[in-house]
């Protein structure tokens, strides 16, 4: 455990308590932020008024936050926020928080209530965003107004970065504000965001929840894929149309995954560290990988939440050809999403994907991609690491296990690779697989006393970072 219990630290500390006049604001602040429809669509294409207003919201919601004198706020590319809390201790290199204003698109159909209405039911706040990320928006900003509110004065700096497009790529918003950080000379200590949870239920036969810390993310590669043929009249149709090859390679591509690249990664560590958790006989085969690694991973194949941790997936997400009901098509186009592996580059999928498809009519596309992020140290020097543990250690006692992983999605915080090594990425929150299929999805909700627990933890997440102590200076594994 990192040693960050500097006396002055404690004798000044702050209690995690708050009253009920202020559990019922926090709450409230929470559901008007859901009920702006802060819609992203595409890059570049977001619902503006929507995130001109949360601009407002958040300037009526947390006014001290606003009105201090140690904090400067900054708009960026119109809509993002930048915060900038002025430490009393200019010798602590800064961190960053991280969250997103924006979210992904969300329909009434199949939604319990409304999905921008904000409704509390049975405990649960409802809409989208209330899992990704408005949650950590408002908490962010909700702990630290309250610490505010009780006079708190930060020894370390930190920032708060709010982008408002990280659903359609980030490039307006948190690709600004990680420019203007260089072109300030910023370096940060570590970065915390989204993309890893308390998980609960994930496992098979595992009743005992674990926090899953994403250190790396996996990259992206989207790939088109394009056949070209001769068209024709339908009556007298060719042995094979472009939609019968392109049909044919996709195919081949899904019954055939990328290798799987678990090896000895942290999937298998964590499996390990979990052995003594189950009964008989999975203790027996977890605690003999040894001998039963190969049956394991083909179990974990098939669970989809797995698969994606262990290989780079193979999403077929566009499919498009025909013009007619009687015309032969020229052209037909599919497009792929690879969500590649941390220990495999975007050149080595392309060219497994080439010789799985092994079509010479089949042409590739490249539309965007970009590669895996590195790990992030995660060992006992690890200031931004060990300060999740010794939060997570105060907040959910009841944890005692906490994984590296890898993040399966992609998040704002790869634009700021060259601002810090650490790059952490965490939402203090149980999630359960049907909420992890709510991110998206339908019915995203969280519910009051977990928002209320996330904003704890970052009430003492930002009194622990008042640590002396430097994270030892590490270097990227190529
Ligand atoms: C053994 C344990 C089982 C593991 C379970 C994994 C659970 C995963 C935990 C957290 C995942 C949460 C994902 C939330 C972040 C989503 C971010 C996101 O959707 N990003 C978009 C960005 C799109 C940018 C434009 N290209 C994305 O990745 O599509
Ligand atoms: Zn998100
Ligand atoms: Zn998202």
């Amino acid at each position: 455990k990192y040693p960050t219990g500097k006396e002055h630290q404690r004798a000044s500390r702050i209690p995690s308590q708050f009253s009920q006049e202020e559990r019922v604001a926090m709450k409230e602040a929470l559901k008007g932020a859901i009920q702006i429809p802060t819609v992203s669509f595409r890059p570049g294409e977001f619902n503006t008024t929507a995130l001109a207003e949360f601009g407002e919201y958040i300037r009526k919601a947390f006014p001290t936050v606003f009105k201090t004198s140690f904090i400067k706020h900054e708009v960026v590319g119109e809509y993002s926020h930048l915060f900038t809390v002025q430490g009393s201790d200019s010798s602590l290199q800064p961190y960053m928080l991280m969250a997103h204003i924006d979210v992904v698109p969300a329909l009434d159909q199949g939604w319990e209530v409304p999905p921008f209405s904000g409704l509390e039911r049975d405990g649960f706040i409802h809409g989208r965003g209330t899992l990704d990320n408005k949650n950590s928006v408002m908490a962010i900003l909700q702990a630290l107004e309250l610490l505010l509110i009780r006079k708190y004065i930060p020894r370390r700096s930190f920032l708060i970065a709010l982008g408002h497009d990280e659903e359609v790529s980030g490039e307006y918003g948190a690709q600004k504000i990680s420019a203007l950080l260089q072109a300030r000379g910023t370096q940060l200590a570590f970065i915390v965001d989204e993309c890893g949870f308390i998980l609960d239920g994930f496992i098979p036969n595992l009743k005992k929840p674990f926090a899953m810390i994403s250190v790396s993310e996996k990259g992206s590669l989207n790939l088109m894929l394009q056949v070209n043929m001769t068209p024709g009249h339908s009556s007298a149709p060719p042995k094979e149309t472009s939609i019968g090859i392109l049909a044919a390679a996709v195919s081949r591509l899904e019954q055939n995954p990328l290798p799987n690249m678990s090896g000895n990664g942290p999937l298998k560590r964590l499996l390990q560290q979990l052995a003594n958790e189950f009964s008989f006989p999975t203790n027996i085969v977890l605690n003999n990988l040894w001998l039963f690694w190969p049956l394991v991973r083909r179990l974990m194949d098939r669970n989809y939440v797995m698969n994606a941790l262990l290989r780079t997936t193979t999403a077929v997400t566009m499919f498009n050809s025909g013009v007619k009901v009687n015309v032969i098509p020229s052209v037909a186009q599919a497009t792929v999403n690879f969500r590649i592996h941390p220990s495999q580059t975007v050149q080595e999928v392309l060219e497994l994907v080439k010789n799985t498809v092994a079509d010479d009519r089949v042409q590739f596309h490249v539309l965007n991609a970009h590669e895996p992020l590195p790990d992030s140290p995660s060992d006992d020097q690890a200031l931004g690491y060990q300060l999740l543990l010794q939060t997570l250690q105060s907040v959910f006692p009841e944890i005692n296990i906490v994984a590296p992983a890898s993040c399966i999605a992609n998040t704002d915080s790869r634009h700021y690779a060259n601002l810090t090594t650490g790059i952490y990425r965490f939402n203090p929150i149980y999630v359960q697989p049907q909420d992890f299929r709510s991110i998206h999805g339908l019915n995203e909700k969280i519910s009051v006393q977990a928002y209320e627990t996330q904003v704890k933890f970052i009430f003492e997440f930002i009194q622990n970072a008042d640590t002396e102590l430097e994270p030892a200076p590490h270097q990227h594994e190529l």
